[in-house]
């Protein structure tokens, strides 16, 4: 493949990134904790693209020979484009792993899924004896939801069932089913599926069982009680 493509251009993070000074220090910072022969679990978005990046200098100067887990396509191709062999939950169990966020509150709890991979973050984060979560101080919030609707990754079958369990359970203020901006119709996610953001009146901490114990839910970006270690300036 030739990266210098423009098509490759055009995969790589396309809109503008945000406090990228911030998130170009915290990458760094995550960069330390590699060492020789790690399976490591790679987030999505921006910030965690700039970790991957940032890592992929030390494995080349250091020769450190790392695998990693992807999250999502973009972040498979990225790990190609930085020559860092992949694996699968399949094959192996990811050492740690870094990822970024959309919320994070002072419990570490989390609202994840912008970019519409939080199934697969969840996956490998859950797999993950520990995650590091790259935040600039943009995403610090005292009561989580205040910024972000939750993503809720459903099945298409069930959105119905789903939009009507929910407003019945949480009488939220908003349901939406999450649009494509450069195709018609809603988002598809990796696995088949559509996305609706939720913006609910309070976010508890049983919610994320909750919200997943309705027939048809996927995954949901609540990350309320996991391993996870703040990586901020
Ligand atoms: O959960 C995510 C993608 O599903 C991202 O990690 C989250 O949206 C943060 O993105 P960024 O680092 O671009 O601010």
């Amino acid at each position: 493949m030739n990266w210098d493509n423009p098509l490759f251009k055009s995969l790589s993070w396309s809109g503008e990134i945000t406090n990228r000074e911030q998130k170009e220090k915290v990458a760094k910072l995550v960069s330390e904790k590699v060492s020789k022969g790690d399976v490591i679990g790679v987030g999505s978005g921006s910030t965690a693209l700039l970790a991957l990046e940032s890592i992929s200098k030390r494995v080349k100067e250091e020769k450190l020979q790392i695998t990693a887990i992807p999250t999502s396509k973009e972040a498979a191709l990225h790990c190609n484009y930085y020559d860092i062999p992949t694996t699968t939950l399949l094959e192996s169990r990811p050492n740690w792993g870094f990822d970024g966020a959309d919320e994070v509150d002072e419990k570490l709890c989390l609202i994840k899924g912008r970019g519409g991979a939080l199934f697969a973050e969840k996956l490998v984060m859950a797999s993950s004896s520990k995650t590091y979560i790259l935040v600039d101080e943009s995403k610090f919030v005292s009561k989580l939801g205040e910024k972000y609707a939750v993503p809720i990754e459903v099945d298409p079958r069930a959105i119905h069932l789903v939009e009507s369990e929910l407003i019945k359970n949480f009488n939220p203020l908003l349901v939406k089913l999450r649009m494509a901006n450069a195709k018609d119709g809603p988002v598809i996610t990796e696995t088949g599926n559509l996305l609706m953001d939720v913006k609910f009146q309070e976010i508890t901490p049983l919610m994320e069982q909750q919200v997943k114990a309705i027939p048809g839910v996927i995954e949901s970006g609540l990350f309320l009680n996991y391993s996870v270690e703040i990586l901020s300036l």
